[in-house]
Order: structure tokens, then sequence, then C-alpha cells
């Protein structure tokens, strides 16, 4: 006997308070689900008002909206979006406490409320803020429905709580939201003891480098694997008006396998993923791990909301429908994420603030250049979205060409063609630069399609200093080669970058009108997560831009992409770029010769850097502790004494720059050692730079190292 049923998962672009847009997009995924031939839809975290509300979820409206949306749907639920079961995620206010909740439909009626157990804090995660973990396990109580419900279907009550849904077949279906899943204790643990066939985790997950490999393989099919059970995972995908990008991933998995997968990074509003399993595996399958037999026995029931419903297909449906078959799924590597997830978010917020392109101060350098190339990567995924037929693609591209394109000018757009239209990439040069970084950002322009310039921006850094000279009588900063001081040589290095900030902004606002072309670019920012963290930006100076891709990228993985755009899409443009050392290019040339290289600048490499990051974040270390760390990590290369100069050496500069990151311009979030102060990594940024204690506790360990004969000569290698 078979006990055949068929489910969808979602994803869908959600966008923070976007109400009118989130109920359309919901209502696209139930119909799509319908169409599937499904008799259960999952929708994502909090999809009603968006994931990313943040403090508007403390704003009553947020709530009252959400609920006048489920009003809708369940209006439609009794209409022609009949007959399935409908999952949708928003904040419920219940005895004056604010829950994260799934919210369960069928028909015309709301059947259950369940309330998030466990709140997700980590790094940009602030639930607590704003939400309650609802703590009474195994119990459900009486939920007073507001009246925009009861006006739909009379229904005064429904039951909220930790319970489980029981169909008129048989099925059991419990709720999971997101960090349920995350938490040592996972809540399906206990639903998979007690007997519950599916299990639904509707998130709000957001990208991060090599974060989905954890989530897809060691979380959801580890849970699976060990416990069995049919498991739903839907998730948000897209930007929903913040830093963070979610990245969908949507999973129907059964007993450790994967039945059904969808994208990570898309640019379609909404993907309906569909599977048709045999509920009768996971009794078999469950029933053969007899030690969790005996653990199942043991463990309390949940209360059941019954719902006269099947959920399983009827006997012919099920004998034409038939089960679908295992995937094998192969993860992305690091360069493929990269080549996806900042592009996508991109093409979000150009899109959503309705500006016509953007804008890049293209140095010939990696960072820029690496910026250059998400553009071009986001074309090309925009234009793939567009010739699979995506309606809102479609829309989102002629707007950008004024609506003046028909359906064939739309089908020979090409992405270098669109990059063409939408990035403007400029070289703004000074007396320190050189012929070969020009021509180096030039050459990429050209390979990707951007339209370039080529300017001198001498003429304004003279008048910046002349009107310095003027006002102190007389004196003209040098530059060290030409025996000037270190503040001479630092600012006269400063008013190079600061100025191609305001020179940026300038083209942006104005690009456009000198074509006689509507609309404004955004700024594109190019500081690396390195840099950032090391302070080894001038503040206000390009890294104040709109939006930075690449601010949460390190510099390791961001050659890694570069070295991918080369050889995935022949830009070979970077191979001059690849092989050059990075230098800032703001002092002058010594005999010709390069006085400044960054790493010789910031005295350390962008390798040591990466190091300390993750040491600081996540690894939580102080100097201290970084410096036993590396102890270990570092001592067949380097002596105690460099290894504690080095750690000294970083956070002196961290401390002398952390008030940058409080400016930092608003970065995709990609790594968990992002230094980012606005949302994820909060720290004073008035600091003792000479970190008196924590330097002399290093200082001790030297000495007792040194005294038992561990700390002789220095081996750097
Ligand atoms: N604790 C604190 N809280 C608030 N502000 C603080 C502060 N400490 C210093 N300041 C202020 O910060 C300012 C100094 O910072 P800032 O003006 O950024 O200048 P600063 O950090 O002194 O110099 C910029 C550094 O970035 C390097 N760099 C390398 C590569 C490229 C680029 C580039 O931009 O293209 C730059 C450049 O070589 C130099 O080492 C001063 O106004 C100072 O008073
Ligand atoms: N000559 C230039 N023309 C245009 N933009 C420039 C130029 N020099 C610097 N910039 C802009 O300022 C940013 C910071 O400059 P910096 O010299 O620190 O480069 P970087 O961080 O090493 O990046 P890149 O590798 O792109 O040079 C660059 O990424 C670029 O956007
Ligand atoms: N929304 C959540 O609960 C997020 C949970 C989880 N830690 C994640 O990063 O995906």
């Amino acid at each position: 006997m078979t006990r055949k049923v068929r489910l969808s998962a979602c994803c869908m672009n959600q966008w923070s308070l976007d109400f009118a847009g989130n109920l359309e997009r919901i209502l696209q995924s139930i119909r799509k689900a319908k169409e599937a031939g499904s008799r259960l839809r999952l929708g994502s975290e909090l999809e009603i008002c968006g994931y990313g509300c943040a403090d508007h979820l403390l704003e009553p409206d947020t709530t009252t909206h959400s609920w006048e949306v489920v009003a809708e749907i369940l209006q439609r639920s009794k209409d022609d979006l009949s007959d399935i079961i409908i999952v949708v995620g928003m904040p419920v206010f219940y005895k004056n406490t604010a829950y994260n909740c799934l919210i369960a439909l069928l028909n015309g009626k709301i059947e259950l409320i369940r309330p998030k157990m466990a709140m997700c804090d980590d790094d940009n995660y602030r639930e607590s803020r704003w939400f309650v973990s609802w703590r009474k396990q195994r119990t459900l109580e009486q939920f007073l429905l507001p009246d925009v419900i009861t006006d739909v279907n009379k229904q005064r009550f429904c039951p909220i709580g930790d319970g489980v849904i029981q169909m008129g077949d048989g099925v059991t279906v419990g709720f999971e939201i997101c960090e349920e899943l995350w938490t040592a204790k996972g809540s399906y643990l206990d639903m998979s003891l007690s007997g519950v066939d599916i299990i639904l985790n509707a998130s709000g997950s957001h990208h991060v480098l090599r974060k989905s490999n954890k989530r897809l393989n060691r979380l959801i099919l580890g849970a699976t694997e060990k416990n069995g059970g049919i498991y739903l995972f839907s998730n948000q995908r897209g930007c929903d008006g913040d830093r963070l990008y979610y990245d969908g991933s949507a999973t129907i998995a059964q007993n450790g396998s994967i039945y059904a997968q969808g994208a990570q990074f898309e640019l379609a509003e909404t993907e309906v993923i569909s599977a048709t399993l045999d509920v009768e595996r996971v009794d078999s399958y469950r029933n053969r791990i007899r030690s969790s037999r005996v653990e199942s026995t043991r463990s309390e029931s949940y209360p059941y909301v019954q719902i006269d419903f099947r959920v399983c297909l009827d006997e012919l449906e099920a004998l034409k429908t038939p089960l679908t078959e295992p995937l094998t799924i192969t993860m992305p590597t690091v360069e493929e994420e990269i080549a996806s997830g900042p592009p996508a978010w991109m093409w979000d917020y150009l899109r959503r603030s309705k500006q016509s392109g953007f804008f890049l101060p293209l140095s010939g350098g990696r960072d820029s250049a690496a910026v250059a190339c998400m553009v071009s990567c986001m074309c090309r995924m925009v234009i793939n979205a567009l010739h699979s037929g995506d309606k809102q693609a479609y829309h989102d591209v002629n707007y950008l060409f004024g609506n003046s394109l028909d359906d064939a000018a739309i089908k020979r757009l090409t992405h270098d063609q669109l990059c063409g239209h939408i990035l403007f990439t400029c070289y703004l040069g000074t007396q320190n630069s050189s012929k070969e970084t020009k021509e180096r950002a030039g050459a990429l322009a050209t390979q990707i399609g951007a339209s370039h310039s080529s300017v001198l921006i001498d003429t304004a850094v003279s008048a910046v200093i002349k009107i310095f000279e003027i006002a102190t009588g007389g004196r003209l900063p040098r530059f060290r080669v030409e025996g000037g001081e270190g503040r001479e040589n630092l600012a006269l290095q400063n008013i190079q970058a600061r100025l191609r900030m305001v020179i940026s902004y300038l083209f942006a606002q104005l690009s456009l009108w000198a074509k006689g072309r509507p609309g404004g670019l955004l700024v594109l920012g190019t500081a690396n997560v390195d840099e950032c963290l090391r302070g080894y930006l001038t503040k206000y100076d390009c890294s104040s831009a709109d939006i930075n891709p690449i601010g949460g990228i390190c510099k390791g993985d961001l050659n890694g992409f570069l070295q991918y755009c080369l050889s995935k899409f022949g830009l070979d443009s970077l191979t001059g770029i690849l092989d050059a050392p990075p230098t800032a290019e703001l002092e002058p040339l010594q005999d010709g010769q390069l006085v400044q290289t960054d790493e010789a600048d910031m005295g350390m490499t962008y390798e040591e850097l990466g190091v300390f990051g993750r040491l600081r974040l996540p690894g939580s270390c102080g100097p201290y502790s970084m410096f036993i760390a590396l102890l270990d990590k570092w001592g067949h290369k380097h002596s105690p004494h460099e290894i504690a100069a080095k750690v000294k050496h970083f956070f002196r500069c961290y401390a002398i720059n952390r008030h940058k990151a409080t400016v930092l311009t608003p970065a995709y979030h990609a790594e968990h050692y992002s230094p980012d102060d606005h949302r994820h990594d909060h720290r004073p940024f008035l600091y003792n730079v000479d970190w008196p204690w924590q330097f002399k506790r290093i200082d001790r360990t030297l000495e007792l190292l040194e005294k038992s004969g561990l700390c002789t000569n220095a081996t750097q290698s």
C-alpha cells in the first residue's frame, strides 16, 4: 500500500513592508503549487511582511496589515485557491506579546497558529528584540481572531501553540520555524520521535559564503537521515531592503535524501518546488531504526488539531502519479557563490530603488575589477531570466530602457548591451597613476561592454591644495619622496582619494543627463572586508558609495573570483590585473619605481589579515588569545616575538581605524568576520590603541617562553 502525498515548498523574493507585492507573490506561489497538484504549500518565515522588517516589527501596523493580507488569502482559499493547506508566516500579537508565527489555513478557516520556539540572535539576527519564543511545549491555547478575519469566515477562535495537524487520512504535519532546525535540540527531534510524518520549516535564512552546505547537508539531510520523515524547507530569496541576501534553496527531503531542490540564487520572484512522496516510507524507515523506536515509546504526544481533509492522493490519482526520484545535488564553489549572490542582490537593489544604473570608479586594480565583473555577472543573470520568459525581469529591464523596447528588441538584447546601458565606469587618473592601470581599466571595461571614460583630476587636486596654501600663508605639503613628513604624505594621498569620491557622485548624478537620458546612477563602492577591518582606506573616499557588493568578501576570495571570471567568461583583460601587485597609486614613483604597495603599506599581507579577521570574528579573540592561537598556527614559521609584533600591529591598526567602520558603505553581507558596525559587529570606536593591559599580558607570556628556552631565534620562512 502507498500513501502518496504531493507537497510544495516555495521561495519568494519578498520585500519588507511591501504588503501588496508580497501578497501577489504569495498568491502566485499558491497557484503554482495547486497547478503542480499539491495539497500543501509552505511559504517562508514572516513572508507576509518580509523577514527584514526589523524595528517595524514593533509597530502594530505591521501586524494589522499582515492580518489584512491573511484575510485576502483566506477569502481566496474558499474560492480558486481551495483544497490546499496554505502555510504562511507573519507576526502575531497574543496577550500583549509579539510572536513570530506560521499560520495554517484551509478552505476559509484558520486551523492553527504555530509560534516560533527558538529565536535567532546570532550575527545579523536580532529576533529577541522583537519577539519572544513560545515556551509552552506541546500546549495549545485559544486565540481570538481579529475582526478582519471573522468578517471573512465568521470564525472567532483558532488554536495557538506547539501543536501538530492531523489530517483526515491520519497523516501528521508538524512545524518548525528557521532557527528551530539550528538549535542543539531541534524541534524536529521530538516531533519525529512522536511520529510526526511531515515537518515544515519556514525560514528567513540569508547567504553567507560556504553556509548553504551546512544548511542542506548537515542540518536538513542530517535531521531526516537520523530521524526519518518528510521535511520541507522554504526560504525567502533576494534583497528585502537590507545588506542581506536570502538565498532560497527550497528543499524537499525524505529519510536523508533530497527529492526537490530550488535555486539558491535566482532572479525569479517566485519559485515553487514540488515532490510526490510516500508517507508509508517514513513508517518503514523509522521502524528499522530499532533503538530510536524505544525512544519513541517514551516520547510525549503533541496536541493534535484535526482537520477533515485528506492530504494523500486518492487511489486512482496515486496510481497515475509516479513517486519523485531522489536527486544528487552539487554545492556551488565559493567563486560561483560570489558570481551569483552579490550580483542578484545588486539587481534587486537597482530595480527596487528605481535608479537607472551604476557608476563605478575603475582603477585597474583588483577590487574595482571584481565589482565590474559582478555587474557583468548580474547582466548575464538578467538576460538569462529574460530569455527564460521571466515577466518581472522583462518589466524591470524595459523600465531601464525607458519602456522603449518591444518584444523583439528584448529578445535580441545581450548581456554586454545591457551592461553598456547601465554600467558607467571611469578611470580617475592623477599624476601618480600609471599608464598600465589606465590601460587595464579600459581593457576590462571594453571586454564587459561597460560605458567607460578616463579623466585626469589633477586640476581639482591642485586647486584644493592651493586653497590650503593661501589659507596658511604659503605652506605647501610635500610627499615623503619629496622630503615631506608622514602627515603631509598622507594628506596629499587622501585629497586625491576624496576628490575621486566627489567626482564620482557628480558623474553618477549627471552622466545620463549628459547623454539626454533620464535618471541617475548608484555609486558602487569597492572596499573589501580586509581593508575595512585594517582601516586601510581613506574615510569618505570612494569607499563612501551608495552600496558595496564586495564589502563582505575577503581579498583571497576576490582573487579566486577574478580567476573564475577569467576562465569562465574569457575575460583575459583580468590577467594583467591579477598579475600586478595591489597598489593605491597615491604616491609618486621614485626613480621610476613603485614605492607604494598595499601589503608593504599595511605592514601585513592580505593572507595574514584574513587569519586575523577570522580569529577576531567568529573566533572571538582579543589580542592575548589571538597571540596564543597564532603561536600554534604560525609557530613553524615565525618566532613568538614576531607573532607578538604582528598581533600588536594588527590590533593597533584596527583600533586606530575602527571609527571608519561607523561610516562604511552598506555592503552585501557575505562573511562571518565582516566588520560592519551597523548590523553585524557591534564595537566601540574609541579605543586605547596601545592596549596596555592586553599587550603587557602578551609580553609576560613572551618572558615565560624565553625563560623556558622556548623563545629562541626568529625562524621567519
Ligand atoms: N578614534 C577616532 N574617531 C574618529 N575619528 C578619528 C579617530 N582617529 C582618527 N580620526 C580621524 O580620522 C581621520 C583620518 O582618517 P583618514 O582621513 O581616512 O586618513 P588616514 O587613515 O590617516 O589615511 C588613509 C590611509 O588609507 C590608505 N589608503 C590606502 C589605499 C587606498 C586608499 C584610498 O583611499 O584610495 C587609502 C592610505 O595610504 C592611508 O594609510 C582624521 O580626520 C582623524 O582625525
Ligand atoms: N585611478 C583611479 N581611477 C578610478 N578609480 C580609482 C582610482 N584609484 C582608486 N580608485 C577608486 O578608489 C578605490 C580605492 O582605491 P585603492 O587604491 O584603495 O584601490 P584598491 O582598494 O586596491 O582597489 P583596486 O584594487 O580597485 O585598486 C578603488 O577601488 C577605485 O574604486
Ligand atoms: N531566521 C532564522 O531563524 C535564521 C536561523 C539560522 N541561524 C540561519 O542563519 O539560517
